[in-house]
């Protein structure tokens, strides 16, 4: 084959991957696996998603109960030309397809099976952030607070942020199985999952998130073989850095330390079970969110 012909050939795969992805999340939302709205999300916060390249109509087509003559009817009341693909939604038809999701498109199936998810990644990837993001915006989760021996900073607060405990108290927590895993984290100081409050929320039928370290993740799947662990990714490993730097909290040896840290710890995220990448922190945690409450995800696209 000449090199025009390879390129075709190359190009034409692609498509095909590229039918067979939206595919797959077509059938994730009919079968409500996944919801319309973090379908929305994703393509919002990535424009090099899979999700992005989908058009409008063939998401509205993938939700039950909603007929080919009816949804012509909703896009022309959204505003929204017949052919529009997700990338393409202006501002306002954003808004407007957003609201409609919310109000009428599924939410996905219930599972009757709470989850205990574990969030992890590289130093300065986001993870307090999107953690955070998901305390104030979706409390139908328990956010995991966890002991450490480190000094509290300044506008953290006991109990939310951390238990702050002294060295002796961590100890007598470790002597009295208190904790599901704890670990020394950048060689300082020691962090630890109190297992009580999340023993009560799974059993209540609430999702627990943690954001631990990978150590940590490492010995929850050991503890507990049904959680999900999930690897939060940079867009870029020069994001990465930006993020470490423009957060400003440690002194240029530290963020060379935990850089080449970070290099190690991007080499597990083959042991986890999802990634998601942090581009934008609102889509980002609507993943993980999406991650806690489905049953299976196996047979939709990687969320590389
Ligand atoms: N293993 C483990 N790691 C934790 C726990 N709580 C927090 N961490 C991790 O400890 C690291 C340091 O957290 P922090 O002191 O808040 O500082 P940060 O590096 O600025 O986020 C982060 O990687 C957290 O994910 C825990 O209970 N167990
Ligand atoms: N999606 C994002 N886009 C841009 N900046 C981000 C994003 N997520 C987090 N950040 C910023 O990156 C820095 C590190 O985030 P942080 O949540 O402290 O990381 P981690 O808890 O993983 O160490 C912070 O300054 C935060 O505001």
């Amino acid at each position: 084959m000449n090199p025009p012909e390879v390129d075709r050939v190359a190009a034409s795969r692609a498509a095909v991957a590229a039918r067979q992805a939206r595919a797959a999340v077509k059938r994730a939302v009919t079968e409500r696996r996944l919801s319309a709205v973090a379908v929305l999300e994703t393509a919002l916060g990535s424009t090099e998603s899979i999700e992005a390249t989908m058009r409008v109509r063939d998401l509205l087509m993938a939700i039950p109960g909603l007929g080919p003559v009816r949804i012509d009817r909703v896009m022309g009341t959204l505003g929204i030309a017949a052919t529009k693909r997700l990338s393409g939604l202006g501002v306002h038809q954003q808004v407007r397809l957003r609201e409609y999701l919310q109000r009428r498109a599924p939410k996905v199936a219930a599972t009757g099976d709470s989850r205990l998810v574990v969030l992890a990644g590289p130093t300065a990837v986001g993870k307090g952030t999107v953690s955070t993001y998901i305390r104030e915006n979706f409390p139908e989760v328990h956010l995991s607070v966890s002991a450490t021996t480190r000094a509290p900073r300044p506008g953290e607060v006991e109990g939310v942020s951390y238990y702050f405990v002294s060295d002796e108290e961590f100890d007598r927590m470790i002597e009295a199985g208190e904790f599901l895993e704890w670990a020394v984290v950048h060689n300082k100081s020691r962090y630890g999952t109190p297992r009580t409050p999340i023993d009560r929320a799974l059993a209540a039928g609430t999702s627990v998130l943690l954001e631990i370290d990978i150590q940590g993740a490492r010995q929850v799947k050991a503890a507990e073989p049904s959680a999900t662990l999930v690897f939060l990714l940079p867009p870029t490993w020069d994001e990465l850095v930006r993020r470490l730097i423009g957060r400003g909290t440690e002194t240029p040896e530290e963020q060379e330390r935990r850089l080449t840290t970070a290099k190690v710890e991007l080499a597990a995220q083959s042991e986890f079970d999802f990634r998601v990448v942090n581009s934008d922190v609102q889509a980002a945690a609507a993943e993980v969110v999406e991650l806690m409450q489905i049953q299976k995800a196996t047979d939709l696209p990687s969320k590389e």
